[in-house]
């Protein structure tokens, strides 16, 4: 073998996070299935064009062919594999799936970021009430909750609030355009010379702000009352408003913050986004929305449909570690394996010790720091 090395962004897992990795996959299954989802799995491999619907830049899939010669990808994302068996399979409607599965993204070289990583969500699909943004706000606050995580941002957002503004503003679309780049792009000299035709307007408190519109979620819709009225608005920020008051009946302590100033986080998000994130990373622990125009690009009929994914690693980064237990180690002769199998059922955190002598039973013991059985004693 010449290249011991992992490709780029990938990693092996072992002992410790590996086994929370598998707890906080098992607790996160087990909120799902109590709240009456049902288990959906997918192969890792796609064709691409399944991925149509994904902003490429964020999401440069690895590519293959098949043996005619079709692209195939290793998949960036759940969700779409989900609307892709959803639009196949003429499975009865509405329905709620749980999974979990790698996707895997090709980020930059040296960006610290790892290109594969581990998924474990829901889809809701064939409910149109803001219902469905809710039982993905209860899972996500459950999930984090399960995860022994405290300290974390709630940060919602809603894919039709720049384009619902932009529409209403006084001025030619490509400057809209420009406007939406500059915005987006934070690039602000830009921005302040495309806002100068809209000085002395009504827009203009807003626009003053617009690029900063991110906080504490009162503090953002102040800013966002300032607007002149916007018809189409009424509903995101109705909808934005009830769900601050859902999450502070369900978590009267948790976080809530708003996000008007970013693009959506996934392309094909038709409403409300969530994402939830603790300090001092951009990874998030969960990210969701609702996205009812998807299915559409694989069938004729539109359907509604919400979600979240949980990022299962960046959980485990952020898990507290659980206290490792004493361990003991049982050795014992070839002859006395039913008397080994009774005492390592009886002793809590006990393995069998496999070494051929006493003495390499001895040193192992000592050097994993663990109680040694002697079973070969006084033989
Ligand atoms: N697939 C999305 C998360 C999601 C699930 N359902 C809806 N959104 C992501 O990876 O960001």
């Amino acid at each position: 073998m010449k290249n011991r090395n992992l490709p780029s962004g990938t990693r092996d897992e072992f002992g410790v996070r590996a086994e929370m990795k598998e707890a906080i996959t098992a607790n996160l299954f087990a909120i799902f299935k109590r709240r009456g989802f049902s288990k959906l799995t997918t192969p890792i491999l796609e064709y691409a064009d399944v991925f149509k619907p994904l902003n490429l830049t964020n999401y440069r899939p690895y590519q293959l062919l098949d043996e005619q010669g079709e692209a195939l990808v290793l998949r960036p994302d759940l969700t779409l594999p989900v609307a892709r068996v959803m639009s196949t399979t003429g499975v009865e409607l509405p329905a709620k799936w749980y999974y979990s599965g790698d996707v895997f993204r090709v980020k930059k070289q040296l960006s610290g970021s790892y290109n594969q990583l581990t998924q474990a969500g829901i889809e809701l699909v064939g409910y149109a009430s803001l219902k469905g943004e809710w039982e993905c706000l209860k899972i996500a606050l459950e999930g984090v909750a399960a995860a022994g995580i405290t300290d974390w941002t709630l940060e919602l957002g809603d894919a039709r609030f720049t384009d619902a503004v932009l529409a209403a503003l006084p001025i030619p679309e490509p400057t809209k355009n420009a406007l939406k780049q500059a915005l987006f792009a934070k690039d602000l000299s830009r921005y302040k010379q495309l806002c100068k035709p809209l000085a002395d307007t009504a827009f203009e408190p807003f626009l003053n702000e617009w690029p900063w519109l991110f906080g504490s979620f009162n503090d953002v819709i102040q800013v966002v009352d300032t607007l002149p009225d916007i018809a189409a608005l009424v509903p995101v920020i109705s909808n934005l408003k009830q769900t601050a008051g859902f999450i502070k009946t369900q978590a009267p302590d948790q976080e809530v913050f708003l996000d008007l100033s970013i693009p959506s986080p996934q392309s094909y998000y038709t409403g409300m986004a969530f994402q939830g994130y603790t300090q001092n990373s951009s990874d998030y622990l969960f990210s969701g929305g609702r996205y009812d125009e998807l299915l559409t690009s694989f069938q004729q009929v539109k359907e509604p449909a919400v979600g979240l994914a949980f990022d299962t690693d960046a959980l485990v980064d952020r898990m507290p570690e659980p206290a490792s237990a004493d361990q003991t180690l049982i050795y014992f002769d070839t002859d006395q394996w039913q008397l080994a199998e009774a005492t390592l059922n009886d002793t809590p955190n006990s393995t069998l010790c496999l070494a051929d002598s006493r003495e390499e039973a001895g040193q192992i013991a000592t050097s994993t720091n663990r109680t040694l059985i002697d079973l070969t004693e006084g033989r």
